[in-house]
C-alpha cells in the first residue's frame, strides 16, 4: 500500500434493468447482488469492492432514488439524496437501448441537487449503433454536468475495465477498509439484516419513520447446525424503541420471529436470533455497514 492511497465510496444509480449489477458483477468479477428480486426499498448496500495497490473503491447502492416520490415518503427520498451528497462520486447507469423517459428525467432532477461528482456510463453498447449513441450521450450532456462519460457493454465486458481508472481520481487519500481479498461484503450480514428490518418496517407499520436500521454483530456457528445471529436494531429516539419493543416485549417478538423463520428459509439452517434495540442519534449508514463488518470509521480515519 503507498503513501497516497486513495478510496472512497461509488454511489450506483440507475433505472431498474439498466445493468447495475451486471456491471458490478464485471467489475468486481463475482456473482455479487444477491438481492436483486426483491422491491428496491432498501437503504444503501455495499455491493462490492475493488481493491487495488493505489486505490480502494467501495460500490454502494442508491436505492429508492428511481421511485417517485409518493412511494417512498419524503423521509427516503432524503436519505436516498443524503448518500448521493455522501458518497465521492456518483455511477449514473442507463441502458443506452431505450430511449430516456419521465424515469431518466426524475434521477436526473435528483442528481441536480447533489455537487458530487457524476460519471455517466451508457450500457448496453453491443445493442445500439454509434450515431444512436452519440444522440443519447448528447441528451444526458445537455442536462447535467458529467465529469466523464464511458461508454460500455457490461454484458460483453467491453470497456468495463476503463471505468475504475475514471472513477479513482475522485477518492480522497484514506485507508483500505476492507481487506484486499474481499472481493464483496459478507452478503449473510446484510440480507439478515435486511430481512429484520423489513419485518420492523411490517410490524411497526407507519409507526416507525424510516429511522430503523439494523446491524448484525455477530454471526457464529453453534453446535447441532445452529446459526447464532447477534442483531441490533438502531432507532433514532427513546420513542420509536418503545414502539418497536412493543407491549411486554410483544412487537419485538414477533419481529425476531418472522425474521428468523426468514433467514431459516433462506440460509437453510437453524437460527437464533438474539435481537435488541438500541438508541442511537443520527445513526448514518455507512458507518453502520462499516461496522458491521468489524471496522470503526472513527478509529481507523
Ligand atoms: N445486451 C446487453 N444486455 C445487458 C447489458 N448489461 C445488462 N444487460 C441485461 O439487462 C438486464 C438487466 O440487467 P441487470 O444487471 O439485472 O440490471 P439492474 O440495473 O441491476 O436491474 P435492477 O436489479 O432491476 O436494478 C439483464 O437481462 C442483463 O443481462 C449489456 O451490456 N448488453
Amino acid at each position: 500500500m503507498t503513501a497516497d492511497y486513495v478510496s472512497g465510496f461509488a454511489g450506483l444509480i440507475g433505472r431498474p434493468n439498466a445493468g447495475k449489477s451486471t456491471l458490478l458483477n464485471r467489475l468486481v468479477g463475482r456473482k455479487i447482488a444477491i438481492m436483486s428480486d426483491k422491491p428496491q426499498t432498501t437503504r444503501n448496500k455495499i455491493l462490492g469492492v475493488l481493491t487495488t495497490d493505489s486505490y480502494q473503491i467501495v460500490f454502494l447502492d442508491t436505492p429508492g432514488i428511481h421511485k417517485p416520490q409518493h412511494q417512498l415518503g419524503e423521509y427516503m427520498v432524503a436519505v436516498a439524496r443524503n448518500t448521493l451528497a455522501e458518497v465521492d462520486v456518483v455511477l449514473y447507469v442507463v441502458d443506452a437501448a431505450v430511449s430516456p423517459g419521465a424515469g431518466e428525467e426524475y434521477i436526473i432532477a435528483q442528481l441536480k441537487e447533489v455537487a458530487t461528482p457524476k460519471i455517466l456510463i451508457l450500457n448496453k453498447i453491443d445493442l445500439v449503433d454509434a450515431a444512436t449513441l452519440e444522440q443519447r450521450e448528447e441528451f444526458f450532456r445537455a442536462r447535467l454536468d458529467f465529469k466523464a462519460v464511458q461508454a460500455v457493454s457490461a454484458l460483453a465486458g467491453t470497456n468495463v475495465a476503463a471505468l475504475p481508472e475514471l472513477i479513482s481520481p475522485f477518492l480522497p487519500p484514506g485507508p483500505q477498509y476492507y481487506p484486499p481479498e474481499m472481493v464483496t461484503d459478507q452478503p449473510e450480514k446484510f440480507v439478515m439484516a435486511e430481512l429484520i428490518r423489513e419485518q420492523v418496517l411490517r410490524v411497526t407499520r407507519e409507526e416507525v419513520p424510516h429511522a430503523v436500521a439494523v446491524v448484525v454483530e455477530e454471526i457464529a456457528q453453534r453446535p447441532n447446525d445452529y446459526l447464532y445471529v447477534d442483531a441490533v436494531i438502531y432507532v433514532e429516539r427513546d420513542s420509536q424503541k418503545g414502539i418497536i419493543i412493543g407491549q411486554g416485549g410483544q412487537r419485538l417478538k414477533e419481529i425476531g420471529t418472522q425474521a428468523r423463520q426468514e433467514m431459516e428459509a433462506l440460509l437453510g439452517s437453524k437460527i437464533f436470533l438474539n435481537l435488541r434495540v438500541r438508541v442511537k442519534k443520527n445513526w448514518r449508514q455507512q458507518e453502520l455497514a462499516l461496522r458491521q463488518l468489524g471496522y470503526d470509521r472513527r478509529l481507523i480515519q
